[in-house]
């Protein structure tokens, strides 16, 4: 599934302060965990109070009541007899399991073009189709207003079975307030990104609403195109659209294929066959009777998964976790303008996030450190240690300062157990957070974004241990071994003496 925030044009960004009004229509107080909740999300984007109504299309995320009717409608319109089925699922609510037994390297799926959606789908309001080209709207919000236009027609749309298919509320961190946000994400660097997101939504609505909806409203009137949907429907494509690589990186919205759960264990994407003429994936392990098969979303990290599709992985099972690591650069810095200077120069700022994996951190980062804690004598390097902590370099040089080397690893060092700090203070707290909630429904939900919280905090503190670990390691050794030297400089200098 793609990754969405650089595709989004940021245009008007308002004020994120709004309130969101929640409304639960169903409580499960003990089996909180992956239960569907139900609420409906008011933008308050005026000082005004506006209460929406819940989306009116789309089923409960667990429901399988438009399931059949979903796999009836697509092999009438020329989906071949699967190997699977839509069914529960212990690992993402509906999922698709083998009906047979399916081999390793086993092409499945072959959904073909025409029940693919893209940008380049027919309209069913074609007026409406034509405006939207006419003013060069880029893909994914012309598929997010499309997919609103299709919902709207309800029976009378071809993708109707499909949509009504679709989750009510997507899993999705669109779906949290920024008071949600900040209270269980504050340690998190999730949580700066989830906020960039929702404020690139509502940015991207806004832009469409005064340059081409507000000119057009018996095409796009507010009833239906307003930020309530469009949550909705960016919280659909984040969580279910597709690039597919062979046929020319398209973004695709793929029924069928779209059931499929991720797993961090199998490395098989979806894509367009262009022998079959269908949108396929190969299985990279056998599957027997009753088995959720899978596909990976990407090399995506624990809260990338949160951020797009609202669930994170197991503790320890995904092979491309990593947690951003925020170093910055002390206004008290001697150099401070200089310094500040270079980092701008090079698409940099004075505070920047690093990516930590378990097996270590990106060259980058040590360039950034080395800068931070170079001294004024060094000032004719500032510049070079910028170009390399910016990725943006197209020559990857891997710069060494020896005669920082232990400074800044020591800095790096009070980074990150600065960082693990904010990651303890938020787990010894969660234990006694929301005992203050007096509403059970309030409570239901909120036991279950804080889980959700919980295990993405816990996946990312694990990261910083072992990265502190490695770093005092290193400081050890370095400083042994200087020990070590100064003992024998000195033996040498009284053997001489
Ligand atoms: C492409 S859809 C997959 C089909 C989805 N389960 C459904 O019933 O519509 C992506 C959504 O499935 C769920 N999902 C996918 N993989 C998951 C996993 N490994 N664990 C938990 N939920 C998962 C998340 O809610 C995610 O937003």
């Amino acid at each position: 599934m793609a990754e969405a925030s650089r595709i989004l044009h940021t245009t008007l960004i308002p004020n994120f302060h709004s309130l969101h009004k929640i409304h639960f229509s169903q409580l499960h107080p003990v089996t909180f965990r992956r239960n569907p909740i139900h609420c409906s999300v008011s933008t308050n984007e005026s000082t005004k109070t506006r209460v929406t109504e819940s989306i009116p299309w789309g089923c409960d995320i667990d429901s399988l009541v438009n399931a059949s009717a979903l796999q009836k409608w697509l092999s009438d319109s020329g989906l071949p007899p699967q190997k699977m089925a839509i069914e529960r699922v212990d690992v993402g609510e509906r999922g698709l399991v083998a009906l047979k037994n399916i081999r390793k390297g086993e092409k499945l799926l072959f959904v073909p073009p025409s029940l693919v959606i893209t940008a380049t789908s027919e309209w069913n309001c074609k007026e409406a189709g034509e405006v939207l080209k006419q003013n060069s709207v880029p893909d994914w919000p012309l598929l997010a207003t499309y997919l609103i236009s299709e919902a709207s027609l309800m029976k009378s749309s071809r993708w109707s079975n499909y949509i009504s298919a679709l989750p009510q509320q997507p899993y999705s961190l669109l779906y949290w307030t920024r008071e949600e946000l900040d209270r269980y994400l504050e340690a998190s660097q999730i949580r700066e990104r989830a906020i960039e997101r929702v404020t690139n939504v509502v940015g991207t609505y806004n832009d469409l609403r005064l340059r081409i909806f507000s000119k057009h409203p018996h095409l796009f009137p507010e009833e239906v195109f307003n930020l309530e949907t469009f949550k909705w429907s960016f919280g659909i494509l984040f969580s279910r659209l597709v690039r597919l690589p062979s046929m020319d990186g398209r973004f695709a919205l793929v029924p069928w294929a779209d059931m499929m759960n991720h797993s961090c264990e199998v490395e098989t994407f979806l894509d367009y066959d262009k022998s079959s003429q269908g949108v396929v994936f190969t299985t990279d392990r056998p599957y027997q009777p009753g088995e959720q098969v899978f596909i990976s979303y990407g090399n995506k990290s624990n809260g990338e998964l949160l951020l797009s599709y609202g669930f994170v992985p197991r503790e320890g099972t995904n092979p491309s976790d990593s947690v951003e690591l925020p170093l910055s650069l002390a206004k008290s810095d001697k150099c401070y303008k200089e310094k500040l200077e270079a980092l701008r120069k090079h698409g940099l700022s004075a505070s920047q996030c690093f990516p930590v994996r378990i097996t270590g951190w990106p060259m980058e980062l040590m360039a950034y450190a080395y800068l931070v804690v170079s001294p004024p004598n060094m000032s004719r390097q500032f510049e070079e240690m910028a170009a390399a902590a910016s990725n943006k370099t197209s020559t990857k040089k891997d710069v060494r300062y020896p005669e920082l080397e232990e400074e800044a690893l020591q800095f790096v060092l009070d980074s990150c157990e600065s960082s693990i700090s904010k990651y303890n203070n938020f787990l010894k707290e969660s234990g006694s957070m929301d005992l203050d909630v007096t509403s059970p429904k309030q409570l239901n939900r909120r036991l279950f974004l804080k889980q959700l919280a919980v295990d993405l905090c816990t996946s990312e503190r694990r990261i910083l241990f072992r990265a502190q670990y490695i770093l005092r390691r290193r400081l050890r050794d370095m400083r042994s071994g200087e020990l070590k030297a100064l003992r024998l400089f000195d033996g040498l200098r009284k053997l001489f003496k």
